[in-house]
């Protein structure tokens, strides 16, 4: 039987649209809902210390209305955001190595060098019974080195997957497969994220195909301008089948 690859919709994008303006338009609260009814498997939001896009209000108002999985992402760093994580309590955290000012995630954590932080960090999550997921770049010793932190997950960071699949994409999924192989063999559940599109998802996802969950916004939302928001999370959707 086929390993179900559940795809997580990320509306930062919906809501750096809506603060372009003011307003509230477009609403991220429908958004969320239109997600799941549109066949998503879950919902994924990044809030940053800026509140450039998903504002911590909104987290907390998106919340309630979800009924498939809530994914929150961001910079354990930040007071603020642990206690909005443990306030909000979502389904899983995915904990990034940000920088302020940083204009999205551009790489993952050195899980060597952080380790002991890493491990208190992961643990103070888990007993508020939330999964805990690390960004990691696809290097084999990070993977291995996450494992030790007791994180229930780890999600691979697919950007450079995803610039190099447009040269040679045997070249560009290998490490990916690799980092996947640990993390299977060391019993971590597997995410992947950034930059994933309708073009490359469905070759990572026949190369890895015990992938647990993919985080997508950028792409699936520019798509959703063309292609509508329903029929968009129906393709992304097949790409996975
Ligand atoms: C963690 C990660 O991979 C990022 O892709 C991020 O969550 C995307 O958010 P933005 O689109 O707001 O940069
Ligand atoms: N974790 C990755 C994510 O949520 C979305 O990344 P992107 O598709 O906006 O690049």
């Amino acid at each position: 039987m086929n390993h179900t690859t559940k795809l997580s919709v990320n509306i930062n994008k919906i809501a750096t649209l809506r603060n372009s303006r003011g307003g509230n338009n477009p609403n991220v609260v429908k958004a969320a809902i239109d997600a799941q009814r549109f066949g998503a498997d879950g919902v994924t939001v990044h809030p940053r210390p800026d509140e450039r896009h998903i504002r911590y209000s909104d987290v907390r108002e998106i919340k309630p209305i979800i009924t498939t999985e809530f994914n929150i992402e961001g910079n354990c760093s930040e007071q603020k955001f642990i206690d909005l994580v443990l306030e909000t309590k979502p389904h899983q955290v995915t904990l990034v190595p940000d920088a302020l000012n940083q204009i999205t995630s551009d790489h993952g954590w050195n899980t060597i060098e952080h380790q002991d932080y890493l491990k208190q960090i992961v643990s103070v999550f888990k007993n508020a019974g939330i999964r805990v997921s690390l960004f990691v770049d696809p290097v084999v010793e990070m993977v291995a080195a996450a494992a030790t932190t007791g994180t229930d997950r780890i999600e691979l960071y697919t950007e450079g997957y995803a610039t190099a699949f447009l040269q040679n994409r045997e070249k560009a999924v290998a490490p990916y497969v690799a980092a996947a192989e640990k993390a299977r063999e060391l019993g971590l559940g597997l995410n992947a994220g950034h930059d994933l599109d309708l073009n490359n998802l469905q070759y990572f996802k026949q190369h890895i195909p015990w992938l647990d969950e993919v985080s997508i916004g950028h792409a699936l939302i520019a798509d959703a301008l063309y292609l509508g928001y329903e029929n968009t999370i129906q393709l992304y959707k097949r790409q996975l089948q």
